[in-house]
């Protein structure tokens, strides 16, 4: 029987974790911790891994006649029981080394960006935007990856285009673009607005670009209600509102802006949060999170 520990971990990120099954193949695992706040709290939230997981699969099943993906198998012997259900068999990929954002609304360090310089990322915007404004057409807004604990850094096309040569950079905005739409339209279809979201692509042996990394996970991206979508205030996070809310309450007691970690969560808390993230699962794809994996 494979346990992980058979594994070596070759990356490792705030929430998940990355192993060398073979020369070929990893195991790319998602863990049930949560961040907020720029922190990663001390309280896990159960099933999280599992519904960011079962997330991932389904979209990249859904892009997979838009772009080749990573994706090898969720259910494979070669996925240690520990962690079945929120581990991927993924194929091994040199991997790009940008942050692909795709923006359809102004909110986050892109409206900071905006109220700077009427830009983002060297975009330009049509003045009178505000927080939560709908773009006239979504943009390609690349970072480059931060170390853990520091922001990514946003850059402009032709500082990824130096980074990646033209061909690269070309076919990553293309490609960002082209799966933000198609899952912004399926998004809204089930009352959601995909307001962002960040892609990590990579190239196969044959040169192909293809879709890496967790695809269009809360973790991922800004999920907002459709309904009562308002803009010109922040948007309710759909999956870490709970959270949030909590860790500002007079309750917990915690000063976002000091030097002290979050509180451990309450129980009331972890548990709306983590029916918060199956109703995501659920809302989106139509399908039970108890039939998963
Ligand atoms: N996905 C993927 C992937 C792949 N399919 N092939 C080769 N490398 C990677 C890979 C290496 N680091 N990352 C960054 C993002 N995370 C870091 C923490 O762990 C999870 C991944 C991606």
């Amino acid at each position: 029987m494979t346990v992980l520990a058979d594994y070596p971990q070759v990356a490792a990120g705030k929430v998940r974790e990355l192993y060398a099954v073979d020369d070929d193949l990893l195991l790319f695992v998602a863990s049930d911790r949560i961040s907020a706040y720029d922190h990663v709290l001390a309280t896990p939230i159960p099933d999280k891994g599992r519904v960011l997981t079962a997330m991932s699969v389904f979209w990249f099943e859904l892009l997979a006649d838009e772009i080749g993906t990573h994706l090898v198998s969720a259910d494979d012997p070669r996925i240690p029981d520990e962690v079945r259900g929120r581990a991927l068999l993924v194929r091994k990929l040199r991997m790009l080394p940008v942050e692909a954002v795709a923006r359809g609304y102004l909110t986050g360090s892109g409206l900071i960006d905006y109220d700077r310089t009427g830009e983002v990322c060297g975009v330009a915007l049509p003045p009178g935007l505000f927080e939560s404004s709908k773009l006239p057409e979504p943009i390609f807004t690349p970072a480059t990856k931060a170390a853990i604990g520091e922001h990514d850094e946003n850059v402009t096309y032709d500082e990824v285009a130096a980074l990646l040569g033209e061909e690269d950079a070309s076919r990553v905005r293309a490609a960002t673009l082209k799966i933000y739409l198609r899952a912004a339209e399926h998004a809204e279809s089930r009352g959601l607005i995909l307001a962002d979201t960040k892609f990590e692509f990579g190239v196969d042996a044959a040169g192909e670009l293809v879709l890496a990394d967790e695809v269009l996970t809360p973790d991922s991206s800004r999920f907002w209600p459709l309904e009562g979508y308002e803009p010109g205030r922040p948007q309710p996070s759909f999956d870490k509102q709970f959270v949030r809310n909590w860790l500002l309450s007079p309750e917990a007691g915690w000063d976002r802006h000091g030097e002290l970690a979050p509180p451990a969560l309450p129980d009331h808390v972890v548990e709306a949060t983590r029916l918060r993230y199956i109703e995501a699962y659920e809302r989106i794809t139509g399908r039970a999170f108890a039939d998963w994996p």
